[in-house]
């Protein structure tokens, strides 16, 4: 038996399957990606089954849209594998699980109603997460489909944290801080406390990726996290711009803008994109000798300075700092730039490991004599995912609760 991780994101979809062993979840022996599914991307899907790596272009019919095609795509994919395990469940990555899914739930009706409530606090992501629940559901309607939130790892956050200074009665209705990456930081501090006694520290978690946040974790919970009521605040993003003063906003509003245009703004024409006028690819950006793709670059890095020194504030201090994401497994620049203007903690990165750390596995890059750790994690949100769904599978036959009773809908 297997689990089917499955993340159904803006411009890709992502999944894999876990072979279960005794009720636990073992390492994917399928995992792919199918990329370009934004509007006039290339859509293509690439993905490696038993350790061979196979690469087609995916074929999108007249008049259905990139991502649906994708979805069918996966679903004939899983169908046709040779000698692969059944799958006993489908776990989902949802974005968002407001104030009502602290905990990883069974999807049924009612919970697919709930949190379509949340399509507009995270518009490039939750619509198309529950567009591939509904997808699986219609296509294996024997199998259970379980949703992982990104916001539950962060239930834990203490209210001076999640609230903002806004009237009581706005934080009542749900406008609070949820934060995002949950299922990534789960991962990355499941990591550390593997690898390091420090991982029960004063920890600051990095996830750099096309949506980027930093998480602080204290004897391994979240106490603070830079993203926000929705996945806009934080650090600058690929697409996103990341914490911006709302007084930007309200000028933007008195010249006319509506909110589509502040929508799309904000979400897909910002960060390093809008920054840069290039890309809102990193890669992209190295490669290139243009000064503004170097400016994207400088205001990238410093951003990730500027809210670790914030969260090391909220934490008194510093054990660790784990890098992940794209970005952080894979950009030894930003990694050692962020680490030498962060020198002041007493963190001193060792450049030779730095430079040798290939994203494959946890890898320590800091100094002997550095007094913080510096961790490379490569996340696995997939076996996270997974994980959740094996162990609420387990719930489910020991004749537990799998879906929490929903009191009526309010905003979140
Ligand atoms: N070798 C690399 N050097 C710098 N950036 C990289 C490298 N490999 C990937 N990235 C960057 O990682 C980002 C995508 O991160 P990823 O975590 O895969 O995104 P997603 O949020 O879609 O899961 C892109 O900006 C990409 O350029
Ligand atoms: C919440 C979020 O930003 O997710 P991603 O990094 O997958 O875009
Ligand atoms: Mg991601």
């Amino acid at each position: 038996m297997a689990i089917l991780a499955v993340n159904a994101g803006s411009s890709s979809l992502k999944f894999s399957l876990h072979p279960l062993q005794g009720g636990q979840v073992q390492p994917h022996v399928l995992s792919g990606n199918i990329q370009g599914l934004e509007p006039g991307g290339a859509p293509a899907m690439g993905w490696t089954y038993l350790g061979k790596r196979h690469q087609e272009a995916l074929a999108v019919p007249a008049g259905t849209a990139p991502f649906v095609a994708a979805l069918d795509s996966l679903r004939a994919l899983v169908q046709k594998l040779e000698a692969a395990p059944d799958i006993e469940a489908v776990a989902h990555r949802v974005v968002h699980g407001g104030g009502v899914f602290t905990e990883s739930v069974l999807v049924t009706e009612e919970v697919l109603e709930r949190l379509a409530c949340f399509n507009s606090l995270a518009p490039l992501h939750q619509p198309h997460n529950l567009e591939g629940i509904r997808r699986f559901q219609a296509a294996f309607p024997q199998l259970p489909q379980i949703a992982c939130f990104d916001t539950a790892f962060h239930a834990t956050m203490p209210e001076v944290d999640y609230a903002f200074a806004l009237p009581k009665a706005l934080q009542e209705e749900g406008v609070r801080r949820y934060g995002f990456h949950g299922l990534s930081y789960q991962y990355i501090m499941g990591m550390l406390l593997e690898h390091t006694l420090r991982g029960r520290g004063r920890v600051v978690m990095a996830h750099l990726g096309n949506g980027a946040s930093l998480c602080a974790a204290l004897a391994g919970s979240s106490v603070a996290t830079t993203m926000g009521f929705s996945a806009l605040d934080g650090l600058m993003m690929g697409t996103r711009s990341g914490s911006l003063d709302a007084g930007v906003l309200l000028y933007l509003m008195e010249q006319g803008w509506t909110h589509a245009q502040m929508e799309k703004l904000l979400y897909k024409q910002s960060g390093l994109l809008g920054v840069s006028g290039i890309s809102a690819d990193m890669r992209t950006l190295r490669a290139s000798d243009s000064p503004d793709a170097e400016r994207a670059i400088l205001q990238f890095t410093h951003r990730v300075i500027r809210e670790s020194g914030a969260l090391m504030a909220c934490l008194g201090g510093l054990d660790v700092l784990a890098f992940s994401g794209g970005i952080g497994e894979n950009d030894a620049v930003l990694r050692e730039q962020v680490c030498n203007r962060l020198a002041w903690t007493g963190l001193r990165i060792d450049e030779e490991r730095n430079r040798n750390a290939d994203g494959k596995a946890a890898y320590a890059i800091h100094a002997p004599d550095s007094r913080v750790e510096i961790w490379v994690i490569p996340t696995d949100e997939g076996r996270v995912a997974a994980r959740e769904a094996a162990q609420l599978l387990q719930t489910l036959k020991a004749g537990g609760q799998a879906t929490p009773s929903l009191a009526p809908a309010s905003v979140a």
